[in-house]
């Protein structure tokens, strides 16, 4: 036994506390032991989904269903736990059951630790196989032969606009868009030896560069800058370079062994963007949905406003317009539009076929539901 008689109100107070700890702790064990059973339960009815759609030919993945779920969850819950870390959580459930069901490739616009690779994840969990691409058209081309299940690619950035490779890459390709995916770009600076102070030379991405410009003007004014292909590719070479440092994401740290010297460093805070999986999928309705759209009309003043007119008449909301130009003929231009709405609703059917007879070509690249944008 301990004498006690010495102790210190202090350390009364230190095994007060201690005893309250261990006893949540045990609460707390409690806790995880039935969401461990609870967990294995769900694996095991999942298991049971899997063998029924297997019989039928019937793909894994259910976005209708995960979205119906993340929304009555959501409606369900009360907190503490909060909306990003609750879609955090199940996005990783979900991920583990479709991997039981069969086995995930996605494939990603690489290298790894870039931000489509941190986008994909995000949506697809960490059960899933991750194989990088060195191009947008090997994304394209890995789907297309059925190597991989999934692609994750760029389409538009707050800052820079359209990512115009992948909207042409469309045009070719008979893939459909899934899902959509909003990702933060946030950028640190990494280096191995964790300061700002012998950093001489500092390798990143030019978009990083533009988007890291006052702060590299203010911290570093005298350092040289290095192009390099991407921010991960970057990270690497800062890795193996005395005296240099990188801008990447904080992941890349992780993956190069490098020190996070500032976080955060971009200028623009708000720096988005929206990436898109492309797949074989046909996705069911929601009731949250967005349709991707791409069409060309022919050369005649008033075209483009006759092909979109039936969105109006039909007071469908277009949420984006984009143009590329065609590459067939000078000055001729496909034109790419998202509206709200389901291909499986009958408005927005209805309409598509009067747009389609106004125009020379129509394609649906896809309807999905229609994601949140977070800020990390
Ligand atoms: C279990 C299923 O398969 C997948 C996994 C889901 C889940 O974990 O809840 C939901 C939809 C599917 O993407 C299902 O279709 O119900």
């Amino acid at each position: 036994m301990e004498n006690t008689e010495n102790m210190t109100p202090d350390t009364d107070q230190n095994c007060d506390t201690d005893a309250r700890i261990a006893e949540l702790r045990n609460g707390i064990d409690e806790i995880d032991n039935n969401l461990l059973e609870l967990i294995n339960k769900r694996l095991t009815l999942v298991k049971d989904v899997g063998k029924l759609k297997a019989r039928e030919g019937r793909q894994v993945l259910d976005s209708t269903r995960e979205s119906q779920i993340f929304e009555r969850l959501l409606g369900l819950n009360e907190g503490p736990l909060n909306e990003k870390v609750l879609r955090h959580l199940f996005t990783q459930i979900m991920a583990a059951s479709r991997q039981l069901q069969t086995p995930h490739r996605v494939t990603f616009l690489g290298p790894e630790a870039t931000f489509t690779h941190i986008a994909a994840m995000s949506h697809f969990g960490h059960s899933v196989e991750y194989i990088p691409q060195h191009s947008i058209r090997d994304v394209f081309n890995e789907v297309e032969k059925g190597t991989c299940h999934y692609g994750v690619v760029p389409v538009e950035n707050s800052i820079e606009g359209a990512i115009n490779h992948t909207l042409d890459l469309f045009f070719e390709s008979e893939l459909k868009i899934c899902a959509e995916k909003y990702q933060h770009i946030s950028h640190d600076l990494l280096a191995a030896s964790g300061t700002l102070q012998d950093i001489r030379k500092v390798y990143s991405h030019p978009q990083a560069f533009a988007q890291c410009r006052r702060w590299l003007q203010k911290y570093l004014p005298d350092a040289t800058l290095r192009e390099c292909r991407s921010t991960a590719h970057a990270a690497r070479k800062a890795a193996k370079k005395q005296g240099s440092a990188a801008i990447a994401s904080s992941e890349a740290a992780h993956m190069y062994q490098l020190n996070v010297v500032a976080s955060r460093i971009e200028d623009v805070a708000r720096n988005t963007t929206r990436f898109l999986i492309i797949g074989k999928d046909e996705i069911h309705r929601t009731g949250q949905d967005k349709t991707s759209l791409m069409f060309v009309t022919s050369h005649i003043p008033g075209a483009l406003y006759k092909t979109l007119k039936p969105l109006s008449e039909s007071d469908i909301n277009m949420v984006k317009l984009e143009s590329r130009p065609t590459k067939h003929q000078n000055w001729s231009y496909f034109f790419f539009v998202d509206i709200e709405g389901h291909i499986e609703d009958e408005k927005i059917r209805e309409t598509l076929s009067r747009m389609e007879s106004l125009c020379l070509y129509l394609k649906c690249l896809g309807s999905y539901p229609r994601a949140t944008e977070y800020r990390q």
